[in-house]
């Protein structure tokens, strides 16, 4: 019915592009950041302006990582290395947070202006497995992680939420690290092995493995089915509702 192993009891959800449309709405607002920082900078530097590209350059650097982690292996990825700041950085600081931090601005104001659609597919699932008595935490990399999940009210769907903020405040390693999922299974007070993670991600199946997850399911929203396997997931559903399908 749940399309899961026996013996798992908790479900750990990955928010953005698992429970949320809201992937997209970081992709975008990525590039455009990263766009005009590139452009800005091979005009004082003479570089060639290569573009942050929406594929590639987002699953592989900055998908389901914090904030500023994504900043940072992107640049590193172009050979680009800025000064770390703080997380209060002002938006037009040139350092890892600055640049983050301008992005933010980005993402909050298409949300603001377009509003954040749930996967009705996921919904249905979470549903499920509340009624089948699964226990279920929400683990995301975001620090707007909590007010998506009240505007959406799907809140009042999960018992627990490991978010960038919980992360900072209790310093535990992002994603690909497994800690924050580690951490979520222990406030439901369940083994990893009687746990799976949702991931849309490719850093998020890569922590599913990496903590021993009874079961990673990867969702792939974009095409990438191949990747999820390789970097962890057991299986890979385009949508959460084929797994009510399975017996
Ligand atoms: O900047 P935020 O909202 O704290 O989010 C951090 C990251 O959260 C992840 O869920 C997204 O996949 C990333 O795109 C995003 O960068």
């Amino acid at each position: 019915m749940l399309g899961l192993p026996d013996g798992v009891t908790a479900c750990l959800f990955d928010l953005d592009g698992v429970l949320t449309q809201t992937a997209k709405v970081h992709n975008a607002a990525w590039k455009e950041t990263f766009d005009a920082y590139l452009r800005d900078r091979a005009e004082r530097t003479g570089e060639p302006f290569r573009p942050f590209d929406s594929g590639d350059d987002y699953n592989k650097y900055v998908d389901g990582r914090p904030r500023a982690d994504g900043v940072r292996t992107f640049l590193g990825s172009r050979g680009i290395s800025l000064p770390e700041g703080t997380p209060d950085d002002p938006p037009d600081v040139e350092t890892i947070n600055g640049i983050g931090n301008r992005k933010n601005e980005l993402l909050l104001r298409h949300i603001r202006e377009d509003g954040v659609e749930v996967y009705e597919g996921s919904l249905a699932y979470l549903k499920a497995v509340r009624a089948s008595g699964l226990r279920r935490a929400v683990v995301s990399a975001s620090a707007n992680c909590r007010d998506i999940l009240t505007v959406t009210g799907l809140i009042d769907e999960v018992e627990v939420v490991v978010d960038g903020i919980v992360a900072r405040r209790d310093n535990l390693r992002g994603k690909p690290h497994p800690d924050t999922f580690l951490d979520a299974a222990k406030l439901l007070g369940v083994a990893p092995s009687a746990a799976a993670v949702f991931e849309d991600a490719l850093a998020g199946v890569e922590a599913g493995r990496a903590g021993d997850f009874g079961f990673v399911v990867g969702v792939d929203r974009v095409g990438q089915s191949d990747a999820l396997y390789k970097h962890g997931a057991h299986v890979v559903v385009r949508d959460l509702s084929e797994l009510l399908e399975n017996p």
